[in-house]
């Protein structure tokens, strides 16, 4: 039996992130230019919705100084027709009113929104990299060992109301069950409207593994709790970027990829760019007979102001 014409897929975009530091990979892009650049070509290589942090062009530590955001999102808006989806999470080290600057200042069409509290461990990686060109990005990962990424139900409550006022509405970010039952809760409370855009993140040490039973108990999970109220969605970390991007496309969910989630294109191979990872991501797409959705059908399936 012919397939018929290919589902849409919502290609998430991550371009920079919070996670990596500069002396990881030369190509994770850090200056307004570099993270502009690589915005466009992630957009013009099919990604259909971009997801920005900003970063300090010396350093390359996070920032979420809406100045810094400035330097670089209208030269995005001009260029590509790309739903663009601002960081709340900023990074873990960061309180909620630093955190909360650049949705509420650019008001834009979708902002992140972590679900919940957890321990962040990004010490591991400090066994991959050694060498750091500023001593902060030592720190960065060190200082995971003891770090709560602080998501209270008050805080969630905070950013739920002071963004949804805008018109934003949210890429809801599931690092565990627990999480999509908060996500339930705020369902309940009408304080968020389908369709809910729940981004499920897999892999990261203080979250759900990347397991393809992980995967299958988080969409079992959503399905159980939202039914046909949510767009599914699946981020791996490193190494299990494309693996998962894999069970959700034939599990009917969607994709984000990008250079914030993991630097590969493949085992020891640093991808040069968020585009190379979109390209990848596509032809898993158009391998299976699905279809990337245009930033417009995006807005249509999350029901975005536009
Ligand atoms: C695992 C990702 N860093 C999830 C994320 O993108 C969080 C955010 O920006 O609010
Ligand atoms: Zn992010």
């Amino acid at each position: 039996m012919a397939s018929k014409s290919g589902r849409k897929v919502i290609v998430t975009c991550a371009v920079t992130g919070a996670i990596h530091t500069p002396s990881m990979s030369p190509h994770l892009p850090v200056t307004p230019d570099e993270i502009a650049e690589n915005a466009i070509a992630a957009a013009e290589a099919g990604a259909t919705v971009i997801h920005l942090h900003a970063r300090d062009p010396q350093t390359g530590r996070p920032t979420q100084d809406p100045a810094a955001f400035q330097q670089f999102l209208p030269r995005i808006k001009q260029n590509t027709a790309a739903v663009i989806n601002l960081t709340t999470g900023g990074s873990p080290h960061m309180t909620i009113e630093e955190r909360l600057r650049p949705a509420s200042h650019f008001k834009p069409e979708v902002a992140s929104l972590n679900m919940g509290s957890m321990n962040f461990g990004l010490f591991p990686m400090l066994d991959r990299f050694q060498t750091f060109q500023h001593e902060w990005e030592r720190q960065h990962l060190e200082n995971s060992r003891d770090l709560v990424f602080k998501n209270t139900f008050k805080d969630i409550e905070h950013i739920l109301k002071t963004c949804s006022g805008n018109g934003t509405r949210f890429e809801f970010e599931c690092y565990d069950i627990s999480h999509l039952y908060n996500l339930a809760h705020f369902l309940d409370r009408k304080l968020v409207t389908p369709p809910l855009f729940v981004q499920s993140v897999f892999g990261i040490l203080g979250g759900i593994g990347p397991h393809p039973e992980d995967v299958m108990h988080m969409k079992r999970t959503a399905d159980r709790l939202f039914g046909d109220q949510y767009v599914w969605s699946v981020l791996g970390a490193g190494r299990n970027q494309m693996p998962v991007a894999s069970m959700s496309l034939a599990l009917g969910g969607n994709v984000r990829v990008g250079l914030e989630d993991s630097l590969w294109a493949g085992p020891g191979r640093l991808a040069t760019s968020n585009a190379e990872q979109v390209r990848i991501v596509r032809s898993l797409i158009e391998g299976l007979s699905l279809e990337v959705a245009t930033p417009e059908e995006a807005r249509a399936m999350l029901s975005l102001k536009g």
